[in-house]
């Protein structure tokens, strides 16, 4: 009896592994497949997929090919702005091999990837909510991003996005004038200091300063006077980010996301962390002072949420803002500056203008609404160095987006640096650095004018745009009336995908002052 009963366990085990692996085969393997051969049914071609990850080893092995020659040139002191060969070779084999629009698998999610101009259109202007934020890399993502608004779709992104956005339309943000200059301070004295202990030039990397006076401004426009502990969220959420820029296949596939791997165990330390130092602000100072943070509290208690289900909402929210506010401005600032210290022509131009407007003071609301050629170099750097390099929609619902029919499920992707490299829409001289072209505003620069994507498409549109222009401005406009510099010769040009696209190895610049 004991024996037939073991027999009988057996089997069901068996039985069990079976339909286990079968499940898989069907989810990983046999669905995504079926989507590809929709696709291929409306004229879509595309690279051939390996069982499990798609075609994620050959984009390892291609970019590790270009990692070497990018190495190899950044060696020899070379600067090729167009960094799309070395960071995103696979799109350009593929788009020479299947034309401008192709479908790719990351595991089981399929992507069609479009720079064909009438369906990136489609995209662009699309403010449906079946168009979704993708799926792909949720998983790896989740400690980052958590529900947030950056990774939330319908309903709940509309509740967030309409509670967020109004913090940051434009009347809001003239009055954060004078804690963006103040925020100045701290690095302006560190990089005179250091040109003093130096005998009057010095060296330095501008990377991180650059990334904790974005941190400081963030920090102040969330949280008011919590700004100490914000910035310790700041140091923590980088780490965070640095541990999650690697896909997590294993959890991508499986969707087990919760083994305790050595990496996973490292994020949801840092995530604990940040989420009690999340609820400690918010014991501590509650709704007293208006900013951000109070908004979002606000509104969790007049949701009349559990308590849980409240916590969840505020943090996730916070480290969203946190990660996308002071990121990607830290990033832009840092290409401008590289940009400006190769050209030493535009810094020149620049630094006439700030010291014409402002007169030696500081800049002020009025005085960066009148620096034009600053604006012209930030839009020139954020068209050479789109920090967010591609814009990745999921279709929630079976979508029409120009001529394709995209399935349930299936992930869009615009290659943001593909347009802003294209010469049919910039010109001959696409590849140069040329910030005149903006000197007419958007529609001189780029025919159709929705090709320019820095700051995404669509309703889903960057939030902090104005946010984010007025402090490049500030930090730019501050740096350059102080400072002369030049790219030094220790800088190693390698633009890398880290979620953003940044210099791999910083930026090193060579200091006087003005
Ligand atoms: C130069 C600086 C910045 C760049 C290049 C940038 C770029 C972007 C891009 C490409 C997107 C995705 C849009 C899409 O998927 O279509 C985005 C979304 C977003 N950005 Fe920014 N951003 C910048 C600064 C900021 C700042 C300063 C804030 C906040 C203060 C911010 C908050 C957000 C939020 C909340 C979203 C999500 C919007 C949504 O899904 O509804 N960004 N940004």
């Amino acid at each position: 009896m004991e024996a037939l009963t073991k027999k009988l366990l057996s089997l069901c085990l068996v039985g069990l592994c079976i339909l286990g692996l079968y499940y898989f085969y069907y989810v990983v393997w046999f669905v995504p497949e079926r989507i590809r051969r929709k696709l291929r049914m409306q004229g879509i071609g595309g690279p051939k997929p390996s069982f499990p990850y798609g075609n994620i080893s050959e984009m390892k092995r291609l970019t590790i090919m270009e990692k070497n020659k990018k190495d190899a040139e950044a060696m020899k002191g070379t600067i090729k702005h167009d960094y799309r060969s070395a960071v995103f070779p696979y799109y350009e084999k593929w788009r020479k091999e299947f034309g401008p629009v192709f479908a790719y698998r990351m595991g089981k999610v399929v992507i069609v990837h479009v720079s064909e101009a009438e369906v990136l259109k489609e995209i662009c202007l699309c403010v449906s909510l079946e168009l979704g934020k993708g799926t792909y890399l949720k998983k790896t993502h989740e400690p980052l991003f958590g529900q947030g608004i950056l990774k939330s779709n319908g309903p709940a992104w509309l509740h967030q996005r309409k509670l967020i956005a109004p913090q940051f339309f434009l009347d809001k943000v003239k009055g954060m004038v004078d804690l963006m200059v103040d925020s100045t301070n701290p690095l302006l004295k560190s990089w005179e200091r250091k040109i003093e202990q130096n005998g009057g030039m010095t060296d330095i990397k501008i990377d991180d300063d650059l990334r904790t006076y974005s941190a400081d401004v963030i920090s102040l426009a969330c949280f008011g006077s919590s700004y100490v502990e914000g910035k310790e969220i700041f140091m923590k959420l980088r780490v965070l980010q640095k541990i999650i820029s690697k896909p997590n296949m294993l959890a991508e596939i499986t969707g087990l996301r919760y083994l305790p791997t050595r990496r996973n165990r490292e994020a949801w330390r840092l995530n604990r962390e940040i989420h009690t130092l999340i609820l400690k602000i918010v014991k501590q100072k509650g709704v007293q002072e208006r900013n951000l943070l109070s908004t979002i509290l606000q509104n969790a208690s007049m949701e009349n949420m559990g308590t849980k289900e409240a916590e969840k909402f505020i943090v996730d929210n916070c480290k969203s803002i946190f990660f996308a506010g002071h990121e990607s401005t830290a990033v832009t600032a840092t290409w401008c500056l590289m940009l400006l210290g190769m050209y030493p022509e535009w810094q020149k131009r620049v630094r006439a203008e700030v010291h014409d407007v402002c007169g030696g003071k500081a800049p002020d609301a009025k005085s960066i609404q009148k620096m034009k050629t600053l604006t012209m170099v930030i839009q020139e750097a954020l068209r050479l160095y789109p920090p967010g390099a591609i814009v990745l929609r999921e279709a929630l619902q079976e979508i029409k987006l120009g001529s394709i029919i995209v399935p349930k499920g299936v992930n869009v992707c615009a290659p943001v640096a593909t347009l802003h490299y294209d010469p049919n829409i910039w010109g001959k001289d696409v590849n140069e650095f040329n910030p005149e072209r903006f000197a007419n505003g958007l529609i001189g620069a780029c025919r159709p004018p929705h090709m320019y994507l820095p700051f995404g498409a669509g309703a889903r549109t960057c939030l902090g745009q104005n946010f984010a222009m007025m402090e490049l401005k500030i930090v730019l406009s501050t740096i350059i009336s102080k400072f002369k510099f030049s790219l030094s010769t220790n800088y190693r040009h390698s633009p890398v995908l880290r979620l953003i696209v940044e210099p791999e190895y910083g930026v090193n610049l060579v200091l006087e002052k003005a």
